[in-house]
């Protein structure tokens, strides 16, 4: 790996993602293919703030890519305890953190709720990039650290049966869209058991068409200024970077807006706790899904460090997660 020992990044941040913690015993994912460490994954966090907390070049921020607790803590009356404990150990190290949402986020609290909490990491001064604020509807901003770098948090549960009032329009749309492809009486069960479609459940949500025009001019800007942008959600959304069951749902159309910019570099998500990487070589943007820690024996870690260079991100993997170059195109 090519990592430019010589060199002094620019800026770093830290990634981590699905911890789903809770204060449970050691379950099971779905279909008991993985084993999940809910009350091991806050002693993993914590090895994570103490490596950023410890380093030489201090993370500028660190990116938290959603499902910080498990909806277990809903059905435990513990959603609030379980978030203070997670948050507390966060805030020991010393750096801004920008929470994205996950469908955890929303088994365990209201729409309303999240952005009246400190999970809404909106910034409250502008950033560099002028333009407007995304509407109030959705949770989505853009921030940038350092001159020339922005980064988007977008919200994948946007259109989505999670996080809105059944008797809203937007829940009604959400309803549509997904019984065009899953006609389960259990719309947690996917359509199918191979294939794009399967994507068409209720823990997966998708981006409004507000929202994607929000980006896409966000994103011209972006081009004029000669940005190099990173955006961030929940839901991974190229194909090659994820199983099809945890794409969003409309994947296709974020990706079609990024094509039509050269500002993107890198798109990065979690919820698939497998993880997964590809580069999309019509334009060169790099897309990880990091593994998640719920999943991580604890032993092991799931947390990393970007360093960001003029023309480059290198990822320091930790634990399960790889160490990887991000060339810029
Ligand atoms: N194949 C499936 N069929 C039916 N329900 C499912 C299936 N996979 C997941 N679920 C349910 O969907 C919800 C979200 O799944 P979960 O595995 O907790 O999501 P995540 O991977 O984000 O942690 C849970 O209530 C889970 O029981």
């Amino acid at each position: 790996m090519t990592d430019h020992p010589s060199q002094t990044p620019l800026f770093t941040f830290g990634v981590i993602a699905d911890i789903q913690y809770a204060d449970i015993d050691d379950g099971y994912n779905y279909t008991r293919s993985h084993r999940r460490y809910y009350r091991n994954s806050l002693q993993l966090l914590s090895k994570a703030q103490r490596s950023w907390s410890e380093s030489a070049v201090k993370p500028h921020f660190i990116l938290q890519l959603g499902d910080i607790i498990d909806g277990f803590n809903k059905r435990d009356g513990a959603s609030e305890k379980a978030l203070d404990s997670v948050l507390r150990e966060l805030s020991r190290c010393p750096v801004e953190v920008h929470h994205v949402w996950g469908n955890h986020e929303f088994y365990n609290f209201s729409r309303s709720q999240l952005l009246r909490s400190q999970l809404n990491s909106t910034p409250r001064t502008g950033s560099s990039l002028a333009g407007p604020p995304a509407p109030a509807d959705f949770y989505a901003y853009h921030f940038s650290p350092f001159p020339g770098f922005t980064f988007v948090v977008l919200d994948a549960y946007d259109v989505s049966l999670l996080g809105r009032e059944v008797s809203s329009e937007q829940y009604s749309n959400a309803m549509d869209r997904i019984k065009q492809y899953n006609s389960n009486e259990d719309l947690n069960c996917p359509p199918g058991v191979v294939g794009l479609e399967t994507r068409f459940t209720m823990f997966n949500g998708g981006f409004s068409k507000d929202q994607l025009d929000w980006l896409d001019s966000v994103l011209s800007l972006a081009d004029e200024k000669r940005e190099r942008v990173t955006i961030v959600s929940h839901l991974p959304i190229h194909p090659n970077s994820t199983t099809p069951m945890c794409l969003a749902w409309n994947f296709d159309e974020l990706l079609s807006i990024i094509h039509s910019h050269n500002s993107v570099v890198c798109y990065m998500a979690g919820h698939d706790h497998d993880g997964g990487y590809c580069k999309d070589e019509d334009t060169g943007v790099h897309h990880l899904t990091l593994e998640g820690v719920i999943e991580t024996p604890p032993d092991s870690n799931a947390f990393g460090t970007v360093s960001v260079y003029k023309d480059r991100m290198v990822l320091k993997g930790n634990g399960r997660i790889r160490n990887r170059v991000f060339l810029f195109a």
